[in-house]
């Protein structure tokens, strides 16, 4: 039965196709002519502003290809429902406020004018993120967040255009003018960007968060943002993990260590790869440090298939305290205390950079360096955000340069089955690790990272990644990394002078 009604709502996008082609095509033969003086039978294309006046765009208010439009939609979505695992539909619907929020910043940024000067070309996140005051790698992953769902298009990596969606924000005013002025912005004319301007920032104050956060010369609502918070989210000046663990927030810090458990459903493949590399290899007795481990999620699971080594969590005693209540509860065997160590075969580091902007990372990773031997391997366990860039008909994507030393880079970059035209990155079926993103933008001013960008991270605190593993199906992967030469600015340092630094 359910088959039947996957083929069922195949067959209705099939028609639909059908159907407009055939009004396109009748339109043709009647020889009306698009205003270049084309015939008018291609639909038109996505990845490039429309004509508003083109025979083309005119057909689509037809009767006939908007009653098929809607069916190809209504399938498309009903079939994406049926097919994706429900967590992930879930977290569609529970994490989609950042696309309003990026939308917003979009328009209030005035990126479209810029974005429209540039051309088909388009612009490099870092150029307009020097034109629009906004550091370059927050503007590139927001950027990234709109063309994954189809708002912009990622040209080449980092590098960003409108397309026929986008282009509809485009004011028509130059940036330097709405620089000087954005109040003229929607002077006089009833525009669609107006329109979504005023819901995403008036109507819906989530659409409103980034801007507040990026853009504070485009805060429109003044109490938005309180002048000494450390933390906008939740409107307090304590650090978020000290904030998790004070009175009264005692259900929170349970719900959060439950969260880091569940959080397995969306890579519990790649968990199961996690025991591929380089545990194995590893002698009888070595010594694994899961750092900031949480509960103890991960470690269980990795202990239970490798009982032969050691395992130790470290994380925030608070934290500690329930790892050790659930575990004294379900595998008291695994129970016993340990101290810090130096030296260990692996320091396991699961999913605690995204937390952290890149110099606190680094101050992160450096400590680990420090404390490392010379065989101590690094392992981050962290989505590693793919480019949204096109699918090219010969499957050659272009992918990040300069990474033909790391085995398995080119796997973890270029999703399987990412053929023209899907994009590389396989469009909202990963938006899952894009909403990710800026959920830790928003919450630790931390991120997801690009491949690059973990591996210019590991390399600032003196790793050298030699191995990337992903799994078919998800974006979570390992990056295997061994200890290279130190950074310059440290090297010089004594381990207690670098600590008095941190
Ligand atoms: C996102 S959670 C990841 C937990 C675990 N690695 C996992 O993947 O399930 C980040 C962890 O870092 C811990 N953490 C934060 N600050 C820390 C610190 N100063 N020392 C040790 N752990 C810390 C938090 O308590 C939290 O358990």
């Amino acid at each position: 039965m359910t088959f039947a009604a996957l083929r069922a709502l195949q067959a209705i996008i099939a028609a639909g196709i059908d159907d407009i082609e055939r009004v396109f095509a009748s339109e043709s033969a009647s020889g009306a002519r698009s205003a270049d003086g084309s015939p008018s039978t291609d639909f038109p294309a996505l990845d490039v502003p429309g004509d508003p006046d083109s025979r083309a765009e005119a057909l689509m208010s037809h009767p006939e290809v908007l009653s098929a439009v809607a069916r190809i939609v209504s399938a498309a979505d009903h079939l994406a429902a049926t097919v994706r695992a429900p967590f992930l539909t879930l977290c569609n619907a529970g994490m989609g406020y950042h696309l309003t929020g990026c939308l917003r910043f979009l328009e209030a940024a005035h990126i479209p004018e810029l974005l429209s000067n540039a051309g088909p070309d388009g612009m490099l996140a870092g150029d307009i993120a020097r034109r629009v005051g906004v550091d370059a790698s927050t503007t590139g992953h927001i950027l990234r967040l709109l063309a994954t769902h189809h708002l912009l298009r990622e040209v080449r990596p980092d590098c960003f255009a409108l397309n026929r969606i986008s282009a509809l924000l485009d004011s028509g005013k130059t940036f330097e003018a709405l620089s000087q002025r954005k109040e003229w912005k929607y002077d006089g004319r009833g525009q669609k960007a107006a329109f979504f301007a005023v819901n995403s920032d008036e109507l819906f104050k989530a659409g409103a968060y980034l801007t507040d956060m990026l853009l504070p010369h485009a805060v429109t609502d003044d109490a938005a943002l309180p002048p000494a918070a450390f933390n906008l989210s939740q409107r307090t000046a304590t650090p978020y993990w000290a904030w998790l663990e004070a009175p009264g927030n005692e259900a929170r810090l349970a719900r959060f260590g439950c969260a880091m458990g569940g959080s397995q459903g969306w890579e519990e493949v790649a968990l199961q790869a996690l025991g591929d590399h380089p545990f194995p290899e590893l002698p009888d007795g070595a010594v694994v440090v899961d750092v900031g481990g949480g509960i103890g999620a991960t470690t269980v699971r990795l202990a239970e298939r490798f009982a032969r080594l050691k395992f130790i969590v470290q994380d925030r005693a608070p934290v500690c305290r329930l790892g050790e209540e659930a575990l004294r509860a379900r595998n008291p065997e695994m129970l016993s205390s340990g101290r810090s160590v130096r030296a260990p075969a692996v320091f396991l580091v699961r999913t605690v950079c995204h937390d952290w902007p890149d110099d606190f990372a680094r101050r992160i990773l450096l400590q680990l360096r420090r404390a490392a031997g010379p065989m101590t391997r690094l392992v981050i366990g962290e989505h590693i955000l793919p480019y949204a860039v096109a699918g090219a008909r010969d499957g050659a994507t272009e992918h990040a340069p300069a990474l033909a030393d790391i085995a398995g880079a080119r796997d973890v970059q270029l999703l399987r089955g990412a053929r023209w035209p899907l994009l590389a990155n396989l469009g909202t079926a990963s938006a899952n690790v894009y909403w990710m993103d800026l959920t830790m933008k928003t919450i630790f001013n931390g991120k997801e990272r690009t491949l690059p960008e973990h591996v210019a991270l590991a390399a600032s605190a003196g790793w050298r990644v030699v191995r990337v593993s992903g799994i078919e199906g998800s974006l979570f992967g390992h990056i295997v990394a061994l200890p290279g030469p130190l950074p310059a600015d440290v090297a010089a340092q004594s381990g207690a002078e670098l600590r008095a630094r941190l």
